[in-house]
C-alpha cells in the first residue's frame, strides 16, 4: 500500500514529520510519500523521506508568474506531484497539461478526482494513479472506506476500465490502520489522506498507527 500525506497548509513541522515519514517508511513494507507546501519541498527532500508536491501547471519555462512549474519542483527534490486536488480543482484541459509538464521531467503523478466518472476521465489522461475523494467527507475523520465503500470499488472499477495500469488510491477522513485496511480490502492500492497525520498530536505515532496492520 501506498500511503501518501498531504500536508495541505496546515501548521505542522513540515521537516518533523517528513523525518516520521522516513522513519516509519523503513520500518514498513508500505510505501508512504509527504506532499508538504511547494516552500518546503527542498527542506522535506533534504531530510530522505519520498516528497510529493501537491501541484503543478500545465506550463513550461517562460513568462508564467506565480505558477508552479514541474522542473522546479523536481530541482527541489520531489518525485512525484498531486494534480486536481479537491482544493485545487483544475479544468479537464489543465489537468491533461499538467499530467504532460509533470511527465516531462518524469515526476509521478496521481490525479485526484470526487467520482467514478471523474476517475474514469482521470485515467484517460494517463497519469501514473487516480485518487478518489468525495469532498464533503474531507477533513471530517468519517473514512470514505467506511462511509461509502461503493465510490472506492466505482473508483477501481471505472480506472481498470480505462486503463488497468492506473493505479487507484482513495482518500478522505482515513486516519487509522483498520481504515487503510478497509481502503485496501476494497481494491485501493493505497491512500491519500491529511488531516490524521498533519493535525495529530504526535504525527509519528500517527504513521505507526498507520501502518501497524499492514
Ligand atoms: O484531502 C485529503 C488528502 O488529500 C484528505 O484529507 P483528510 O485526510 O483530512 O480527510
Amino acid at each position: 500500500m501506498f500511503i501518501l500525506v498531504n500536508l495541505k497548509t496546515y501548521p505542522c513541522d513540515p521537516v518533523a514529520v517528513a523525518e516520521a515519514v522516513r522513519d516509519v517508511d523503513e520500518s514498513t513494507d508500505a510505501r508512504i510519500g509527504v506532499a508538504p507546501q511547494a516552500t518546503h519541498l527542498e527542506r522535506v527532500a533534504e531530510t530522505g523521506a519520498e516528497t510529493w508536491a501537491q501541484h503543478v501547471d500545465p506550463i513550461e519555462y517562460g513568462s508564467n508568474t506565480g505558477h508552479t512549474l514541474a522542473e522546479s519542483v523536481a530541482d527541489a527534490g520531489a518525485v512525484g506531484t498531486l494534480i486536481n486536488h479537491s482544493e485545487h480543482r483544475l479544468k479537464l484541459a489543465d489537468i491533461d497539461g499538467a499530467v504532460r509538464a509533470a511527465s516531462r521531467t518524469d515526476l509521478e503523478t496521481v490525479v485526484c478526482a470526487n467520482n467514478p466518472a471523474q476517475v474514469g476521465a482521470a485515467a484517460a489522461l494517463g497519469p501514473d494513479a487516480v485518487a478518489v475523494e468525495p469532498p464533503e467527507l474531507i477533513g471530517t475523520g468519517t473514512p470514505v472506506s467506511q462511509a461509502d465503500p461503493e465510490v472506492v470499488e466505482g473508483a477501481v472499477g471505472a480506472a481498470a476500465s480505462v486503463d488497468i495500469d492506473v493505479s487507484v488510491l482513495c482518500g478522505a477522513g482515513i486516519s487509522t490502520g483498520d481504515d487503510v485496511v478497509s481502503a485496501r480490502d476494497l481494491g485501493s492500492e493505497g491512500v491519500l489522506l491529511a488531516s490524521g497525520v498533519a493535525k495529530a498530536d504526535d504525527p509519528r505515532t500517527a504513521l505507526e498507527d498507520l501502518v501497524d496492520p499492514l
